[in-house]
């Protein structure tokens, strides 16, 4: 079924009530037409009667509420659509787990739910306008051919030639729109690369023309290609309404040399000619558009699909889990997909135990896959093998979103939210002492369960997301080389001071660190080579 289709079953308007609005929208302005027509003839008279004039009035003012109403539900039911969509895709993501995440990558989320969601809101409202003048033009072509068979005759080739002429040179069109669409995605790229490098940029003269030369390079292709279109579009929207001019003047000199009888509806299907220059122009700008919001539902809808195919994660109906008091990893593996002919990173098989009230420290060297284990240890990618359970129990997908609702963690590659969100008031509170410990209390206040500020440095921010997992008071705790960038008063209250507490509350406290000075505060420790745990001791 095509996006379009899609896009018919999930509007909450009946269609009936649209195609009647449009009918009478079609009727009055018709209708709007004969009376002109036959007001001017009887001017010629001697002057329009009263009732033509009030018919004029009331065929007005039904244009005017019908083009209202359109345009009202229109507007509510597509800023509706647009809403579900966009929620749609949120939870899609919020449901879909980090494997689907990362394969589909940040920006083409972030484009479908902004870029598509906007060109869904800009066009589909066109859409229907320039349906209803379409249905205008099919009611003025049939009072045309009621006036004259010979000017409905010149009105059908033009409007057949018009439409033919039309949709070849749109065919070219959009595929020139698609080509300067891929030329200024590059050039946001380049300008969110030059705006995120400012630093490296003022550091290195040299690097600095290069990026400016090379994005003013993509910024030009970008105007040129943006400028054809333009005038392309420019010229097309001419050559539209000449042809209408031409129209005329067909009906005008042409057509009276035919036909014995025209002369006297002349005038009258002439005056019908200039009331369609309008709903066609409307429908010539409309019709490029039904490519333009096919083209942003597709990515919609294949982007929910997509999510949807990756491995689901329901969570609303489960059940707690109780605080663990032991997780086992047996023979627990995973492989990152393969990157173009590249074999994907692997981990595993890994076999380790972590019980309540131990701390258990993970070491290993760069890119030795500790991050990996951790996000594979938290759920949050799919194992490709082995189990993983807690107090016995094996974890299954339907049961994961439990279990890591039993963990809280700051990872390395953390995120940050200046609003407490899923922190209930009384743990703002409870956070006052970690605070003042971690040196944050004369930076940061919690208001309306709001940070005051994240403008602090790497360092404090890294404290700071200690808080907000201290705040969720969750049984297990995962920290990725937290310690890695505080000085060495905060390292010593952590490794010394904060981490034997959580300890002291029966937590199950793995961390990531290379911090060998303070491996004595460790229960046990797991070294880590190519994705295996190669040593184990004791710290
Ligand atoms: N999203 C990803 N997709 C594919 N491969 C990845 C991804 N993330 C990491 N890798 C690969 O997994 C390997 C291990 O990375 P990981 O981040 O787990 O290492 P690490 O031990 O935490 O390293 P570091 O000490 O540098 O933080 C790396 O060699 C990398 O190539």
């Amino acid at each position: 079924m095509s996006s379009l289709h899609l896009l018919r079953s999930e509007l909450s308007v009946n269609p009936k009530t649209l195609l009647w609005l449009t009918i009478v929208s079609a009727t009055s302005t018709t209708l709007v037409l004969a009376v002109v027509n036959i007001a001017a003839e009887q001017a010629q008279a001697g002057g329009a009667g009263l009732r033509l004039a009030l018919l004029f009035v009331v065929a007005t003012a039904l244009y005017a509420a019908a083009q209202t109403a359109v345009t009202r539900i229109c507007a509510t039911e597509v800023e509706g659509l647009v809403d579900r969509l966009r929620g749609d895709v949120v939870e899609a993501i919020r449901h879909s787990d980090m494997q689907s995440l990362d394969a589909i990558g940040q920006a083409k989320s972030f484009a479908a739910l902004t870029r598509d969601c906007q060109t869904v809101s800009r066009c589909v409202p066109m859409l229907a306008v320039g349906a209803q003048d379409a249905v205008t033009l099919l009611f003025v072509s049939v009072y045309v051919a009621w006036l004259s068979l010979a000017a409905f005759g010149a009105v059908t080739v033009f409007l057949v030639l018009a439409v033919w002429l039309h949709w070849r040179r749109m065919a070219e069109l959009r595929q020139e729109t698609r080509q300067a669409e891929t030329a200024e995605m590059e050039l946001f790229d380049g300008l969110r690369g030059m705006l995120h490098g400012q630093k490296e940029i003022r550091l290195n003269e040299r690097r600095g023309q290069d990026v400016i030369g090379d994005l003013a390079r993509i910024s030009r292709r970008t105007k040129t290609a943006k400028t054809a279109i333009k005038q392309r579009w420019a010229r097309e929207f001419a050559a539209i309404q000449l042809a209408f001019y031409l129209l005329v003047g067909v009906m005008v000199f042409v057509v009276p040399m035919v036909t014995t009888t025209f002369h006297t509806e002349a005038i009258q299907a002439t005056t019908a000619a200039m009331f369609m220059i309008g709903p066609i122009g409307t429908v010539v700008q409309a019709v490029p558009i039904i490519g333009d919001a096919e083209h942003a539902l597709t990515g919609l809808y294949a982007l929910k699909d997509s999510l949807r195919g990756g491995r689901k994660v329901e969570s609303t109906t489960l059940a707690p889990m109780a605080p663990p008091q032991e997780i086992v990893l047996s023979q627990l593996s995973y492989r990152y997909p393969d990157d173009k002919g590249d074999y994907g990173f692997s981990v595993g098989p890994l076999n380790a135990r972590f019980r309540a009230g131990e701390i258990t420290f993970i070491t290993g060297g760069n890119g030795s896959g500790k991050s990996t284990f951790l996000r594979l240890l938290v759920g949050l990618i799919p194992a490709s093998g082995g189990t993983l359970s807690v107090d016995g129990e094996i974890v299954t997908e339907n049961r994961m979103q439990s279990y890591r609702d039993t963990i809280s963690a700051v990872f390395a590659d953390y995120h940050l939210f200046r609003r407490l969100y899923g922190i209930p008031p009384e743990a703002w509170q409870a956070a006052k002492p970690l605070l003042v410990r971690l040196g944050l209390d004369t930076k940061v206040r919690i208001e309306d369960a709001t940070f005051s500020t994240l403008a602090l440095s790497a360092g404090q921010r890294k404290r700071l997301a200690l808080v907000v997992a201290d705040m969720e008071n969750k049984p297990v705790l995962i920290l990725d080389e937290w310690a890695a960038d505080q000085d060495p008063h905060f390292r010593r209250l952590f490794y010394e001071e904060i981490l034997p507490a959580y300890r002291a509350q029966g937590k199950i406290v793995i961390c990531v660190t290379h911090d060998d000075r303070w491996f004595g505060v460790a229960d046990r420790i797991l070294a880590m080579r190519d994705g295996t745990f190669v040593e184990e001791g004791t710290g």
